[in-house]
């Protein structure tokens, strides 16, 4: 189990430039199942959730070539079906929750499609419903063996298109019947599909394969199957994600943060949303600048003067992966807000750290606390912590970052999952951090 140690109350300053997106890189390398030609994925993040998906996929037979530090070429022209029914296949899927997105690409392509329950964070219930109901409905039967926690989908005469209405928004769910549904004979209309910027860069790619899908961006698609697909090329977008937890952290330490390159136009409501914390956010060209908050952030109300609530929803809506940093950051906030975390059921449990480390914060059930800033007046006290997830992770790195003294994050692999090389990063920005194990 790695630790950091951090010495907090350094103001930083510098310019950060935000790594390729985990969420997206983890859809696109699983599309790279969908034809025996060559793929070039370039911006692919170096962190432990994608590198583990690559070496599954070369475990799978995938020829892939590293042609620069963020380069890959991948190759699926020669798989060895045989690998999904080994023990070493239900070790790797299960290490990471993108693996899941392996199952259409192979339903679609070899007629079968097979994965042990996938990990990922261990933030409430993440079931899979939408994800088979989507193939059922393509004519894939299905099949779970409940001892095992694995999970099945046949469909030897190939996929045929149908409608669906789907009951959840799911984001891994609409990407994986997106793959299944490309190679689909007919039409297949996914309505209630999610459809966040990552999802829209895949149909993008997608489409450069050959594919033919309607209504990228919103939630209603058609795709028109067709025979075979092609190589292209791609560029991962920059992640969102990790561009809001630097504006998290830039607000928080006080500091002074360029973060270059971000594609705004690709940026949803994240910055409006931290600017209703009262955080300054300028947009210089594609960068996002932070000034330095010498005089703190002022928490906004409603037009009617009621106490500011903020919660998740399914892309446009405010992305859940931001809440915990959102919630960190509040607590040095001038004024109150209360924080819903909707989508997840057990995400919201870290703030019994925060709270160790002085913030005044009400967890007033699994989905919502009320966070009572301090506005710089009490700093947060150092402390040793666990990290339970990737983002609870970060949040609680930004706390110790803003606080009084030395503190210790254990299990920071749930960091390095998605963020990558965050200490030499943050050290360039003057942090005092170090990698202790
Ligand atoms: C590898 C990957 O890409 N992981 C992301 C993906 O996970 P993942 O695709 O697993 O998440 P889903 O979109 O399926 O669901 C997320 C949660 O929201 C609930 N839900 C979902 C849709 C909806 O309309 N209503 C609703 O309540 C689900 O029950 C679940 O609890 O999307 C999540 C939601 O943005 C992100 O937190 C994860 O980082
Ligand atoms: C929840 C997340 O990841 P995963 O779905 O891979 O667990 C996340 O990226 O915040």
């Amino acid at each position: 189990m790695g630790t950091f140690q951090i010495e907090g109350g350094q103001q930083l300053s510098g310019e950060i430039e935000p790594q390729g997106a985990k969420n997206e890189a983890l859809q696109i390398l699983c599309a790279v199942l969908l034809t025996s030609e060559e793929i070039t994925i370039s911006n692919v993040p170096d962190i432990l959730d994608v590198n583990k998906l690559i070496q599954l996929l070369k475990n799978l037979g995938v020829k892939v070539k590293k042609l620069k530090s963020d380069t890959y070429s991948f190759k699926s022209d020669e798989l060895d079906l045989n690998y999904l029914e080994s023990e070493q296949f239900k070790i790797d899927a299960s290490g990471l929750r993108g693996s899941i997105m392996i199952v259409g690409p192979l339903l679609a392509r070899f007629g079968k499609g097979y994965i042990p329950r996938p990990g990922g964070d261990k933030i409430g219930r993440r079931r899979l419903d939408t994800h088979f109901e989507g193939f059922i409905k393509l004519g894939a039967e299905f099949r779970y063996n409940k001892e095992e926690r694995f999970y099945g989908v046949e469909a030897p005469n190939g996929l045929k298109g149908e409608f669906m209405l789907l009951e959840e928004a799911s984001v891994t769910g609409t990407a994986n019947i997106i793959m299944a549904a490309v190679l689909a004979d007919g039409t297949t209309i996914i309505y209630n599909a999610a459809c966040e910027p990552y999802l829209q860069q895949l149909c993008v790619m997608l489409n450069e394969m050959g594919a033919k899908i309607n209504g990228v961006g919103s939630n209603l698609l058609s795709i028109e199957g067709v025979k075979e697909l092609q190589g292209c090329k791609h560029r991962v977008l920059p992640d969102m994600i990790e561009i809001g937890s630097w504006i998290g952290l830039a607000a928080m330490t006080r500091s002074e943060i360029t973060i270059k390159n971000v594609r705004w136009d690709m940026l949803g409501i994240i910055p409006t949303t931290f600017r209703k914390l009262g955080i300054t956010i300028e947009r210089r060209e594609d960068d996002i600048h932070i000034p330095a908050h010498t005089n703190g952030y002022e928490v906004q109300s409603f037009i009617d003067g009621s106490i500011m609530n903020i919660s998740d929803a399914p892309w446009p809506g405010f992305t859940p992966d931001l809440l915990s940093i959102l919630l960190v950051v509040a607590t040095q906030a001038r004024g109150s807000v209360l924080i819903h975390q909707k989508m997840f059921e057990s995400r919201l449990f870290f703030v019994d750290k925060l709270i160790d480390m002085g913030a005044k914060i009400i967890l007033c059930d699994p989905h919502r606390a009320t966070v009572i800033g301090h506005d710089f007046k009490s700093q947060l006290k150092a402390t040793t912590m666990t990290s339970p997830d990737i983002r609870a992770g970060v949040s609680l790195l930004i706390a110790a970052l803003s606080a009084k003294g030395t503190s210790t994050i254990h299990n920071i692999e749930q960091i390095d999952r998605g963020y990558e090389n965050i200490d030499t990063r943050l050290r360039a920005l003057g942090a005092h951090i170090e990698r202790i194990d």
